[in-house]
């Protein structure tokens, strides 16, 4: 059938078999910068084919909101990811599993401990995490980066294991997750590097969800266990006679992605945040300025603070759009046809938002290439729309911590900024405007 007959969104012509591998992928250009200026030729929506698989890029927040937002009922599921899920052990964390019953399960699991109402029962750890980091950074400041990890809780474990993550799903060369057949290439196969990869990986993947919950379990048994995410839903489910076998997987799986979703994601934000005030200290002094007016010098700014400091809010705001640490989210897919706006969309097409040219559209954000907090600050119905809509993903499937998560970075900004200031060793030398290239950013 020809891409005209079947009346699909426009994109670049397919090649017989490999469809549009050659287009995808552009030398020297982030993935996101690359689908974003297919914008300017096809407009809001591009479809693509690679090797018979659909794709359609969403370049427009009213293409996300249509799709992923109102119509989530058929836009919710997710590619198969054989490497990720089948060959690397990742099916446990729900981000990439199905649209279907037990993702259901493990959302509504999850959301209990991470919802609005309930984040702020981790303020004090919060708190307390913050002090210890500033600590660290008076002792230690050369060393920021390692501290941000340790304020936000991610271990090298979990930091050795994402980053293998990261690179499967990021990189784009592991085919295997769109020919589904390459899966069963046995391992000695020359060029069938990735099964061997994905085996030794595999390894690092278990443990990372298994050795701090059997640690925990251990705990629990010894009447130890500290009050966390895990230790207060597996008590409400056990009092109300739901423990078995089946949820105590889920909660499980559950507390290992609260852990390691929130890693290098918030790790990312934070040295967003850094890189910001080092390339614009104006936005730096007047951030500054705010904390010494509102909160004085005698004490650390609080949670309780946060609606009084409306430029420290605006500068999370903008490093939320400037630097979109998921530029591209996580994929999802239909299950199911559809029409929108005349085209035809096919089920199992995968559908990809793009955040990036949401947050960087100059229409809505002038200038996007410049960190500008000040954007945020102009009153309600002049101010752009706020990127916590489309930073943490879309629809049924938008991020659950990210309550926790802008928390967490809201915290590192007020905090960082009454006691110190960020500035470049190098002052003749400063950090490039850049950033990495994969899922998270
Ligand atoms: C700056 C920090 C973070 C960013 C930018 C971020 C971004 C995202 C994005 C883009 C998605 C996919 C949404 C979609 O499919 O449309 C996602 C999913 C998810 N995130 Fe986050 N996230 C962050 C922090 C966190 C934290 C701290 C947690 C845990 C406490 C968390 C837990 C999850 C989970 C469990 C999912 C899977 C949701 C599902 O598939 O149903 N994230 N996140």
């Amino acid at each position: 059938v020809t891409k005209r007959r079947r009346n699909l969104p426009p994109g670049p012509k397919p090649l017989p078999i490999i469809g549009n591998l050659k287009d995808i992928f552009q030398k020297d250009t982030h993935q996101w910068q690359h689908f974003a200026s297919w914008k300017r030729k096809y407009g809001d929506l591009t479809y693509v084919e690679v090797f018979g698989k659909s794709m359609l890029i969403l370049n427009s927040s009213k293409a996300t909101t249509d799709l992923l937002e109102r119509r989530s009922a058929i836009y919710s599921d997710r590619p198969d990811m054989i490497m990720v899920n089948d060959l690397m052990g990742w099916y446990w964390d729900f981000a990439h599993q199905k649209y279907s019953d037990w993702w259901r399960l493990h959302r509504k699991t999850f959301h209990t401990g991470f919802q609005p109402s309930v984040v702020s029962t981790y303020h004090d750890i919060q708190l307390r995490g913050m002090e210890h980091f500033l600590r660290n950074m008076l002792k230690d400041p050369e060393d920021f980066s390692g501290h941000i990890r340790h304020y936000t809780g991610s271990v090298s474990l979990a930091s050795d294991a994402l980053k293998k993550l990261v690179e499967a799903v990021g990189s784009g060369n592991y085919l295997v997750d769109v020919i589904p057949a390459l899966k069963y290439v046995p391992a000695w196969f020359p060029g069938a590097k990735f099964k061997r990869l994905a085996d030794e990986w595999s390894k690092d993947v278990f443990a990372l969800r298994d050795v701090p919950f059997n640690r925990f379990k251990s705990d629990m048994e010894k009447n130890r266990a500290q009050p966390c995410f895990a230790k207060d839903i597996l008590t409400k489910t056990e009092q109300a006679g739901q423990l078995d076998t089946k949820m105590e997987e889920v909660i499980k799986n559950c507390a290992s992605v609260a852990y390691l979703a929130g890693a290098d994601t918030t790790v990312g934000l934070i040295f967003s945040f850094f890189l910001a005030m080092v390339l614009h200290p104006d936005a730096q002094k007047r951030a500054q300025e705010e904390l010494d007016r509102v909160i004085g010098r005698d004490r650390l700014p609080d949670f309780k603070d946060r609606p009084h400091l409306p430029y420290i809010e605006a500068c999370l705001s903008e490093v939320l759009r400037w630097m979109p640490v998921t530029p591209l989210a996580v994929p999802h897919q239909t299950t199911q046809p559809d029409i929108y706006e005349g085209y035809h969309i096919p089920a199992g097409t995968v559908v990809i938002g793009n955040v990036w040219a949401i947050l960087h559209n100059p229409e809505v954000y002038p200038d996007p290439e410049v960190f500008k907090p000040e954007r945020f600050l102009l009153t309600e119905g002049d101010a752009p729309p706020h990127p916590i809509n489309y930073a943490f993903g879309f629809g049924r499937r938008i991020c659950p911590g990210r309550h926790f998560a802008t928390n967490t970075a809201w915290l590192a900004i007020a905090a960082t900024l009454s006691v110190y200031n960020i500035s470049p060793l190098d002052k003749e030398n400063l950090p490039k405007y850049e950033c990495t290239e994969g899922a998270a950013s």
